[in-house]
């Protein structure tokens, strides 16, 4: 039995009901008559063979107004065909990837992960085995941090993880991040890292040394960095990973002892504090995007990246000129920026970054770098709440999992933070150095999988989900209604307890949409394109397929429930919400 809702825009689908749904009775209502555009609320039914037609009834009664209903002859019936054997050919033409098959067929919708998982790939990663594991153990996004390796390098891990997805059906998409122009030191002579000893005294130095760096020197890359800073400054590493005192500056170099003693990691991220307090001297002058960015990006839009992310984002404007900087260059395809919040401006500036962008990271490491470590929670809650309101994709990254970088199980802490980011159902966790140069970059993965899996189950088994108020976000009307719609058929799969909200989306909109209410069922996201297919792949409970659809909602139904059917991912009965941004409907079936 299928039950629906419409909302209709001539304009969108003229002539939609009548010579389509011939299976269902139905009720039409102009509900707003605008001279050059109607649009209307059509409340439709169904059939299905074991409904008597004629009793069949017309759902609402389109509040008083006057509507036609339409009762339809038997001949109708059955407008959902039970699926027909397919041969392999038609099963292969909705494309989904092995391991989502298996934990559909194996556990069942309601347990799949909602949570998202980043990988950051590095040398322990970079390997096209090492990779394929990484999908297999439900690794979403690939990021290729832009601060390491070379521009070759990145490019062979690109086409690694597209070659994967091309041969096993994956839809790993691929995360390009970008150095930024804050201060780092350099690369340490090639060296994986350097212990910095209690009392010892390092050089700091703007120098160009070549291929052969004194002992314990670091290389600076802010050129302003010995004039800046001043003797008595903290100098620290990582946000205070290793810490040293400034004791004397001689020329371009600045000596420093070393006070908390720790690893030095190539390219790590430096900031000096005076009395207690950050210094911004001129390198808070320095470009968002700095030039090597630059060719970076180029290098990204060449390549197909799917998402760019933007280190020490100040302000919107620096988003909204990548943004037609994209456009301009990218012909066709869509690069979506996140903006990476770790700095003290973009806190100040959160609200229009976020509503710029396409996403956003809370970016930890260096967030916590820069405003004391006690305010990094909170301002870890205020972002992805933000997020969710202004429906955009939010990650949750840095250290989550640090000690697993030398060791195979996490720490209980590390743990609890992970379950407090999936209990604020962000979209996406990240994996940064446990991944790339880690030990155990799959264990750790596994423990995203798992941490997330089950706490998410906890929460909503015991229905402890605050309802969140969610601000309307569309401008046009038909985007309003595209919201309404959305915020309607998670309720109703909700209170329903439907087994899946399936929703057939070209640009992905409509499944964004879904995913912000953060319904209890996952969302099957129908899309066109192997690229939307990728970007919804970053976003909270969506299982991306890529099919080729039309205009023809029941026909479409009729397809996907033959195909899924066909590989087993759903069976008859189980109970589904249908939507799309075609015919702006919600259907309730089962699935025949
Ligand atoms: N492409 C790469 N090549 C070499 N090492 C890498 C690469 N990507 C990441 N790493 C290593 O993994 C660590 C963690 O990665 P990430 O968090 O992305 O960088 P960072 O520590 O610079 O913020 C880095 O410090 C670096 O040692
Ligand atoms: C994700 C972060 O950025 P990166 O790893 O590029 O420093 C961070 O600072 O937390
Ligand atoms: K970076
Ligand atoms: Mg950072």
């Amino acid at each position: 039995m299928s039950q629906s809702l419409q909302f209709l825009t001539p304009s969108r689908s003229p002539y939609l009901i009548l010579p389509k749904l011939p299976a269902t009775s139905y009720l039409r209502i102009p509900v707003i008559n605008i001279p050059t555009k109607k649009y209307f609320i059509t409340i439709t039914k169904s059939l299905s063979s074991d409904l008597d037609a004629t009793s069949s009834q017309v759902l609402a009664s389109g509040n008083g107004q006057s509507g036609v209903a339409r009762v339809l002859s038997a001949d109708n019936v059955g407008a959902i065909p039970s699926p027909a054997p397919l041969d392999s050919g038609a099963a292969a033409a909705i494309e989904v990837d092995a391991v989502t098959e298996t934990e559909l067929k194996e556990n069942g919708f309601r347990s799949t992960r909602r949570t998202k998982i980043i990988c950051t790939i590095g040398p322990a990663t970079c390997g096209f085995e090492q990779l394929e594991a990484l999908a297999v153990g439900g690794m979403n996004v690939a990021r290729i941090n832009m601060c390491h390796g070379t521009r070759e390098w990145h490019q062979t891990v690109i086409k690694r993880v597209r070659r994967l997805n091309e041969e096993k059906g994956f839809a790993v998409a691929i995360m390009m991040d970008t150095e930024g122009s804050e201060i780092h030191m350099g690369d340490l002579g090639g060296a994986a890292s350097t212990k910095a000893e209690d009392g010892e005294i390092w050089t700091f130095s703007v120098r160009a040394f070549g291929s052969m760096l004194p002992e314990r020197t670091i290389n600076v890359n802010y050129d302003g960095f010995a004039e800046d800073v001043k003797v008595g400054d903290d100098l620290l590493v990582d946000g205070g990973m290793v810490r040293f005192e400034v004791i004397k500056k001689i020329g371009p170099d600045v000596k420093c002892r070393c006070t908390d003693p720790g690893l030095l990691l190539p390219r790590a991220n430096l900031t000096f504090w005076r009395d207690g307090s950050l210094v911004r001297e001129r390198n808070a002058m320095l470009p968002t995007i700095s030039s090597k960015d630059w060719l970076d990006i180029d290098f990204g839009i060449a390549e197909g990246v799917d998402f760019i992310a933007i280190s020490f984002v100040k302000s919107a404007e620096v988003i909204n000129h990548l943004k037609s900087y994209i456009a301009a260059r990218s012909r066709g395809s869509d690069i979506a920026v996140i903006a990476k919040i770790e700095s003290i401006d973009s806190l100040k500036n959160l609200e229009e970054i976020i509503q710029a962008s396409d996403g956003a990271m809370v970016a930890r490491g260096d967030l916590g770098a820069q405003i004391p470590l006690e305010q990094v929670p909170s301002a870890q809650q205020k972002i992805v709440h933000l997020c969710r309101q202004l429906n955009k994709p939010v990650i949750v990254a840095s250290q989550l999992l640090e000690s697993m970088i030398e060791y195979p199980t996490p720490t209980r802490a590390e743990v609890a933070d992970v379950s407090e980011a999936v209990r604020q159902r962000a979209d996406a966790l990240m994996l940064s150095g446990e991944s790339a140069m880690g030990q155990y970059p799959e264990k750790a993965l596994a423990v995203l999988r798992s941490v997330s899996v089950r706490i998410e189950k906890w929460w909503r088994e015991e229905k402890r989900h605050e309802a969140m108020q969610l601000p309307d976000v569309g401008t046009s009307f038909a985007d309003k209604i595209s919201e309404e719609i959305c915020n309607s058929a998670a309720k109703m799969a909700n209170n329903l307890e439907v087994d899946a909200i399936f929703v057939y989306t070209k640009t992905g909109h409509m499944a964004s949409l879904l995913s912000r209410c953060r319904p209890d069922c996952p969302i099957f996201a129908f899309t066109t394109t192997t690229s939307v297919r990728r970007r919804l792949n970053l976003q909270w409970g969506l299982i991306p397929f890529r099919l080729s659809f039309s205009d023809d909602m029941e026909s479409n139904l009729n397809k996907t429930f033959s195909l899924l059917k066909a590989r087993g991912m759903i069976k008859s009965g189980d109970l589904v919400i249908a939507v799309s941004d075609m015919l702006q409907s919600i259907q309730v079936m089962n699935v025949p």
